[in-house]
């Protein structure tokens, strides 16, 4: 049943949490690091071990399962407690494995990654977020200046500078891709929040701030290349009764169902705009008053349609349409102008039907046609 399904997609989209989508992009940083830093750790145990570093071995046990622990926390969106832990974590192995070995294998680098992880601990304030990257960069500089004289002396020390180059380098891939992921989600806010500014959220057209722009792009260009520019004014007809008579998420279906039929009708390069609560404008580019009643005359089979697969409605919906072709020595907010009063008088004249501008009135060859009963 159309406008029940259309009610229960409205009423899911209310609920959509913004929060829930930042945590996600957080989600899907925290899943790509985290499994790596694990599998880091698992391949170092046998490493320390068989090298006679056991403490370091055991070091790494627990933070295998400090990283594992974060990774589960993360999947149940308790983001911020599995940053904390993988910050405390890698201080600790960055700190514990220094003392032991120096700064010359390199894990020191890690805290560089760490730092970039730790500002995205959303839960904590900005300037203790900041505090934390920082005293993770501290660290790791008085780490890398050899604060610590070795405790162990490293069996392989001629394989200690590429080891030193294999931690710089993942090290610095993490960095890179949390700041990439972080990146991807920066810009699609920004998308997100360019299409919340133009678009309205109901229908999905064009809203009346977007609508003004485009009006002056399509006036400007129909100015340089001397083309026509018609603009048409549509009104759904008593809508005011849909809403009283089935309710308020009703007609919000309506409203859609009428921002469909009209968007199958116009063309690509045409736009279609909500310009007030049951009001749409068409801007019609390079087309005259002519062209703009033949498109609408294909409206009316569509909102015919609706009807007959609709089982709540039991009249058929049915819009009032004014034309205005622009004429290159008026402002275009004259045309609509025009278009919005040869809409009134297709209002006065009885509804359902089309009018030209400039007392140009004709009545609407399908009137009809949407009458027919159930
Ligand atoms: N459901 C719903 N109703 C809306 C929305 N925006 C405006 N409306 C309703 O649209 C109705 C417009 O009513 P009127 O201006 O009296 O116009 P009408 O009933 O369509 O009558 P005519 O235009 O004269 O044919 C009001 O009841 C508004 O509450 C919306 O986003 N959703």
């Amino acid at each position: 049943m159309h406008v029940i399904d259309g009610v229960k997609q409205l009423f899911q989209s209310a609920n959509y949490n913004r929060s829930t989508q930042t945590d996600y992009h957080r989600l899907q940083v925290i899943l790509f690091i985290a499994p790596i830093a694990a599998l880091v750790h698992i391949l170092l145990i046998p490493f320390f071990y068989f090298t006679g570093v056991e403490l370091l071995a055991g070091l790494n046990c627990i933070s295998v399962l400090l990283w594992v622990y974060g990774i589960r926390l993360s999947k149940q969106y308790r983001i911020d407690l599995a940053i904390q832990i993988f910050c405390c974590e890698v201080l600790l192995h960055s700190v514990v494995v220094s003392y032991y070995l120096g700064p010359d294998p390199g894990f020191q680098y890690y805290l560089w990654s760490m730092s970039a992880l730790a500002v995205m601990d959303t839960s904590s304030s900005r300037i203790r977020v900041f505090i934390t990257a920082i005293l993770l960069v501290l660290v790791f500089a008085l780490l890398n200046v050899g604060l610590f004289e070795p405790l162990f002396e490293f069996p392989f020390s001629e394989y200690l500078l590429y080891m030193k180059l294999v931690n710089m380098l993942v090290s610095g891939m993490l960095s890179i891709l949390a700041i990439m992921i972080m990146r991807g989600f920066h810009l699609n806010q920004q998308a997100e929040l360019r299409k919340l500014a133009d678009i309205d959220s109901l229908t999905g057209l064009y809203n009346r701030r977007q609508g003004g722009v485009l009006l002056e792009q399509a006036y400007l260009q129909a100015l340089r290349k001397k083309q026509q520019i018609t603009v048409v004014m549509a009104d759904i007809d008593r809508f005011k009764q849909i809403n009283d008579r089935y309710g308020h998420a009703v007609g919000d279906i309506v409203l859609c169902q009428i921002a469909d039929a009209l968007k199958a009708t116009i063309r690509k390069s045409d736009a279609l705009i909500r310009w007030g609560g049951e009001e749409f404008l068409i801007l019609l580019s390079d087309a005259s008053a002519g062209d703009a009643e033949t498109l609408l005359e294909k409206v009316y089979p569509r909102l015919e349609q609706l009807y007959a697969d609709d089982e709540i409605l039991d009249s058929p919906v049915t819009l009032s349409f004014g034309i205005a072709q622009w004429s290159a020595d008026e402002p275009i907010e004259q045309t609509i102008m025009r278009a919005d009063n040869a809409l009134y008088v297709s209002k006065q004249e009885g509804r359902n039907r089309i009018t030209l501008a400039d007392g140009m009135g004709c009545d609407n060859p399908f009137v009809n046609l949407v009458q027919s009963g159930k």
